[in-house]
């Protein structure tokens, strides 16, 4: 069947979904820091959910950190998109992903951040982890 193309040279009748992860790991410093009172360690990334170079679609991510953090907004141009902090709390981290075709538009997720252990996450080697799986749909693509 052939498929129809449209204004701004548009394919009507695709989709192509990204299988992507969100997500953080976090590492407890076995106490409170002298210097700053934080107590873990975490990065926080977003990744493709099958091994690609996601560099291919994808232009930058912004990661919104907390206001406390300096400079919260962090931009990440190239893979891996992630961000390493250390702090003593659990926050909502927005993650905005920017795409190398310009007529699609951004997409956010929103990743609340996990330091401590409950059963939504995984421990492994004394390293929490905590990941959501999502999608990226790109409808009628160019
Ligand atoms: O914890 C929470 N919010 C947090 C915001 C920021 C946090 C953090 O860890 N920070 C390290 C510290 C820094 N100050 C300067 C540079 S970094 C700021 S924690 C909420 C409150 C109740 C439940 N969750």
């Amino acid at each position: 069947m052939s498929s129809e193309h449209l204004q701004g040279g548009r394919v009507r009748g695709i989709s192509i979904v990204k299988a992507v992860v969100t997500g953080n790991t976090s590492t407890y410093l076995g106490g409170k820091r002298e210097t700053d009172g934080h107590t873990h360690t975490w990065t926080v990334y977003l990744k493709p959910f099958k091994s690609e170079d996601m560099s291919v679609y994808v232009k930058k991510v912004h990661f919104k950190l907390h206001d406390s953090y300096s400079q919260p907004m962090r931009i990440i141009s190239k893979p891996p998109y992630r961000v390493s902090e250390s702090g003593w709390g659990e926050f909502e981290i927005m993650i905005k992903v920017f795409f190398q075709d310009p007529a699609e538009k951004p997409v956010t997720f929103y990743h609340l951040l996990k330091l401590f252990p409950n059963e939504t996450v995984t421990v492994k080697d004394k390293t929490l982890i905590s990941e959501q799986y999502d999608e990226i749909i790109f409808t009628d693509p160019t």
